[in-house]
């Protein structure tokens, strides 16, 4: 199947992306497939020197299957862009729901990074670290479950980060901060972090006044609860904060903490292949 613009009814835009703009489209076959058309302009890529970054970007979301990670579909490219074809995600932009109702539920956020998890392990045994998990990345389900969107910063484990920092440091975490080797435990790290996140409303190292101070909280691991944070959350978050990234918590143990099995919906917790 050759894919260009004209195989689409190219429908609202949805918004911004870094590079270029999102589109919701459908196809022109039957049957008709909704998708989001993310646009990409060959002449930002370079500006930005990112152009070898998308393509290992494309070519790990394109062999990745997963209900909780954004499916690449395919890609076509015409003399000024790059058109990704992505599933649509009906709910749009997780982040855009923190900042609209400031922090979610202990359950909401359980559920989120019960998802997350299991995402987690699917990209780490295909050996892939995602390297740039945060609210902004995720997109949310028409049955409001959660997707990981963007794999632009994802690389082949081990990896050593070439590029220059851009955008928060909030989630980085202190191996990459210092610039030492890293390994996939930086997506252990960054989930404590997003776990903190949904709940406070607030990445756990933030000063927004200051990027060295960031950098600081993140070496000293400078972690600080609200007291309205319950014990069972505190434990799941410390035990993914540690600096030492040997000493996080395995993805597998995330699965089975008590904060996560107690919000898990029920019927999910039956025993692989247990039927009642
Ligand atoms: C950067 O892409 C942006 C930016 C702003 C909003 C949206 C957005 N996206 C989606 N779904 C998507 C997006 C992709 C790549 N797959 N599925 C749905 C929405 C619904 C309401 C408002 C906005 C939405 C995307």
């Amino acid at each position: 199947q050759e894919w260009s613009l004209h195989s689409f009814d190219i429908g609202r835009p949805l918004g911004k992306g870094k590079f270029g703009r999102v589109y919701m489209v459908r196809t022109k076959t039957t049957p008709k497939y909704i998708l989001a058309l993310k646009t990409l302009y060959k002449s930002e890529l370079v500006a930005n020197k990112v152009e070898k970054q998308t393509r290992r970007e494309i070519e790990i979301q394109q062999n990745l299957r997963h209900p909780h990670i954004l499916r690449l579909y395919g890609f076509f490219h015409d003399e000024k862009r790059i058109f990704l074809m992505l599933e649509f995600a009906g709910k749009g932009e997780l982040y855009k729901q923190l900042s609209k109702v400031g922090s979610f539920s202990e359950k909401r956020s359980a559920r989120y990074i019960d998802q997350m998890a299991d995402a987690l392990i699917y990209l780490h045994g295909k050996h892939v670290i995602h390297r740039d998990i945060k609210p902004e990345n995720l997109l949310l389900g028409i049955n409001g479950e959660l997707k990981i969107g963007d794999f632009g910063w994802s690389v082949h484990a081990p990896g050593l980060r070439r590029m220059t920092l851009c955008g928060t440091l909030d989630y980085l975490p202190p191996e990459m901060v210092e610039g030492k080797e890293h390994n996939e435990k930086v997506d252990y790290w960054a989930l404590g972090v997003l776990t903190y996140e949904f709940m406070i409303g607030a990445p756990p190292f933030e000063d927004r006044g200051s990027v060295n101070n960031t950098y600081r909280r993140i070496a000293r691991v400078d972690l600080k609860f609200p007291s309205t944070i319950s014990a069972e959350a505190k434990d799941l978050i410390s035990k993914l904060l540690q600096y030492d990234p040997r000493q996080r918590l395995p993805l597998t143990d995330v699965l089975r903490h008590p904060w996560i099995v107690k919000y898990r919906p029920k019927g999910n917790n039956a025993r692989e292949g247990g039927s009642v």
